[in-house]
């Protein structure tokens, strides 16, 4: 299926947390140790780029017009045109992290997960970083602690189940989910990464879900996106990508059959580099034949 590389150069460091906004049809994300959120215009071409003082680990519009990102160990607002940050919440405050991946489930409650900080790709501390729901009333609550990578969120059309990857147990988790009062519950494994597969099959980061119920999860490490059947756990489809270290996945495009890709640069080799000189672009997949579903923003 054809790739093409929507946003050449998109990220100097670790490309991450791709949010496809239908009103704007721009795509944003941003750039994890650069510290920079852009956004990009699918009909123009023109990229946004607006630099910060913290990492950065995940952008997502809000229905008040603003972005709200994870800033180092805080939840803030971003107003895009101004570029004035207001900090809403401090997370994690004994421990050494940082905000990393979060997604809205389909009420629009943001989801936002914390990790330890690496040296190097996939090396952390381990279980020190948590999972927080920051709900429409713009209040916070850690639903899951002892997480070592916090990474992609889906949940399913029912809105019956959350979908969780915690990078180094190499895991998707599923949940019952609650959608009235946002609580998950019965967590339980439904894929595992086979044991000693790290630079083969590479750490599930990212995460998007297409209409027929399946997992698009990006293979850090791997260079490509695998989709799995949850029910089975089985992987049932991959989509190589000329970026070995495969952060995250989101879809877009008119229908929604688009797949946008983001991998990162930070700490590649030379030679990874050149194999792989496009690492740190966004990629746009087309003629997939499925279709995803859209990012859901902020209702708050
Ligand atoms: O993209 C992310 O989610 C992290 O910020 C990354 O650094 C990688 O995921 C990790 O290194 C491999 O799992
Ligand atoms: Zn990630």
């Amino acid at each position: 299926m054809p790739l093409e590389v929507a946003v050449k150069d998109a990220c100097s460091t670790i490309g991450e947390g791709p949010h496809w906004d239908e009103a704007s049809q721009t795509l944003y994300y941003v750039d994890i140790e650069d510290k920079s959120v852009s956004r990009w215009n699918s009909v123009t071409g023109g990229v946004q780029k607006i630099k910060l003082e913290k990492t950065i680990g995940f952008v997502i519009p809000s229905k008040k017009g603003d972005v709200i990102i994870g800033l180092g160990q805080t939840i803030a607002r971003l107003e895009w045109d101004t570029k004035k940050v207001t900090v809403l919440h401090e997370v994690d405050q004994d421990k050494s992290t940082r905000f990393n991946d979060a997604k809205c489930d389909p009420w629009g409650r943001i989801w936002a997960g914390t990790m330890g900080l690496e040296k190097q790709s996939a090396v952390v501390e381990k279980e020190q970083g948590s999972l927080y729901c920051i709900d429409t009333d713009g209040s916070i609550k850690k639903h899951v602690d002892k997480v070592s990578i916090s990474n992609g969120l889906a949940w399913s059309a029912d809105h019956q189940t959350m979908y969780y990857i915690d990078s180094i147990p190499r895991c998707v988790y599923a949940f019952d989910y609650d959608i009235d009062s946002g609580s998950p519950s019965n967590q339980r494994i439904v894929v595992q990464l086979p044991p000693d597969t790290e630079r083969t099959l590479g750490y599930p980061d990212g995460m998007a879900i297409d209409s027929e119920g399946k997992l698009w999860v990006a293979c850090f490490y791997a260079g490509r996106v695998a989709r799995y059947d949850p029910e089975t756990g089985k992987q049932i489809q991959t989509v190589e990508i000329p970026g070995l270290r495969t952060t995250s996945v989101c879809f877009g495009g008119k229908d929604y059959d688009d797949m946008y890709v983001t991998c990162s640069r930070h700490w590649c080799t030379l030679d990874e580099l050149s194999k792989f000189p496009l690492s740190g672009s966004v990629f746009r997949v087309t003629g997939l034949g499925i279709k995803g579903c859209p990012s859901v923003m902020y209702e708050g």
